[in-house]
């Protein structure tokens, strides 16, 4: 097979295109379309010689697309139209209207491309935009399978699930039977199976996320703690049930899934510029998701983490002299001074940027430049992806 060439939508700092190495699939991203210009910087940062358009996808004209004969599109669209908490305007979105754009555009393609993957949040599956894009494909011949993933699937301690469409042109086939249902694992077909080493060994060799093998149980749906009401449920500490306790020991006890101390910086600098302020640790510790670096989970991280506390993301505690629930249990009857002191002993920090990216399964290449500030790049890494399983999907929708 010679090399693909591959459109990349929606490019944001690149994370299709990683994704796209590590499937170690003979391909060039012959052109990435992203009208952020932060994200654009550093796109460009670490795929200097890739065809970068900082444009509206609707400013592409079918020409354009013509000329660039892709035989793939990888594209993630704007999620917010279809997030759960949001207001799931869905199609009547004007944030939707570039995708809406591409549906029109592709029919009308000179050549179709054979291969089309898609990432979303959960609850595109329902959207009527989802449909919109089935009725598209079916359309133009194109035979297709959905699911719904967590990096967890693949032993990475990253909760982030997320909505994923894979699609062949006819008459090619998928070397596993397609279904109607959503698939929530990884499918254990010999063909993928036999495969997973071969991903790792090309993926990012330092990386540890990716060298697992897969795990086919049902990923977590990645709810933040903060989302569900707590009536009728005895609190032990944190705000915590038993439940919650006995569901976080239990992904922690999961040996399929890595521990995040694999993932983390080693030599630490300005780890003050990542210490929770005074002011967050009292008004916010009791509802954040606080982490251990020998923890096989964390929250997904999301694009407002290190500035909103609630629901953005895990907490490190970096220093263990202290028992978490020792900390927590007595906290209401304290002083704010003595409640400081005492939520000071953990050393809450954020991840850093970094750390987000080892457990998004971007490569130790992967930089920002200097000049992205810290609220830029986790703006920026919250919007992308896991790499790891695109690399897989992508894998798995070519063989
Ligand atoms: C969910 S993010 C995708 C992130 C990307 N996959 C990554 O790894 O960083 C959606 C991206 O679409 C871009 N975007 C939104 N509307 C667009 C449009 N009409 N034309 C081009 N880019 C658009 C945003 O700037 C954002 O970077």
């Amino acid at each position: 097979m010679g090399k693909l060439r591959v459109l990349e939508l929606y490019s944001g700092i690149g994370g299709m295109h990683y994704a796209l190495k590590g499937s170690c699939i003979p391909a060039e991203v012959v052109a990435a379309v992203d009208v952020n210009t932060t994200a654009n910087v550093v796109y460009k940062h670490n795929f200097p010689s890739t065809h970068l358009w900082p444009k509206t996808i609707e400013g592409v004209t079918l020409n354009d697309f013509n000329k660039l004969a892709f035989d793939m599109i990888l594209m993630s669209p704007p999620c917010q139209p279809f997030t759960r908490i949001g207001l799931q305007g869905d199609v009547s979105d004007p944030r939707t209207k570039s995708f809406l754009y591409i549906l029109n555009i592709l029919p009308r393609l000179d050549k179709l491309p054979k291969f089309i993957l898609l990432e979303n949040v959960k609850g595109f599956e329902t959207s009527s935009a989802r449909n919109s894009l089935v009725e598209t494909l079916e359309e133009c011949g194109y035979r297709y399978q959905e699911f719904l993933l967590s990096p967890t699937c693949l032993g990475i301690p990253n909760s982030r699930l997320r909505y994923f469409l894979i699609a062949k042109l006819q008459p090619g086939l998928f070397s596993f039977e397609t279904t109607n249902q959503i698939l929530e694992v990884f499918l254990n077909s010999d063909s993928v199976d036999s495969n997973a080493s071969k991903v790792s060994d090309c993926t990012h060799k330092e990386l540890p996320a990716c060298i697992n093998g897969m795990k086919t149980s049902k990923p977590d749906d990645g709810a933040e703690p903060s989302s569900r009401t707590l009536e009728n449920e005895a609190v032990i500490f944190k705000l915590e049930t038993a439940e919650d306790l006995e569901r976080k020991q239990n992904q922690d006890s999961d040996v399929s899934v890595r521990m995040l101390q694999d993932f983390l910086e080693v030599d630490l600098q300005n780890l003050s510029q990542y210490l929770l302020p005074p002011k967050t640790l009292l008004r916010y510790a009791i509802l954040m998701d606080i982490v251990q670096p020998t923890c096989r989970r964390s929250v997904c991280f999301t694009k407002g983490y290190g500035h909103y506390v609630e629901g953005t993301g895990s907490v490190l505690q970096s220093s263990l002299d202290v028992q978490l629930e020792t900390a927590f249990k007595s906290l209401h009857t304290l002083s704010d001074e003595d409640k400081l002191n005492q939520l000071l002993m953990l050393k809450l920090r954020y991840f850093t940027p970094r750390e987000i990216a080892n457990l998004h399964g971007l490569p130790p290449e992967f930089c920002f430049p200097e000049k992205t500030t810290l609220k830029q790049r986790y703006r920026l890494l919250g919007n992308s992806l896991n790499a790891c399983v695109v690399a897989r999907l992508i894998k798995l929708m070519v063989e």
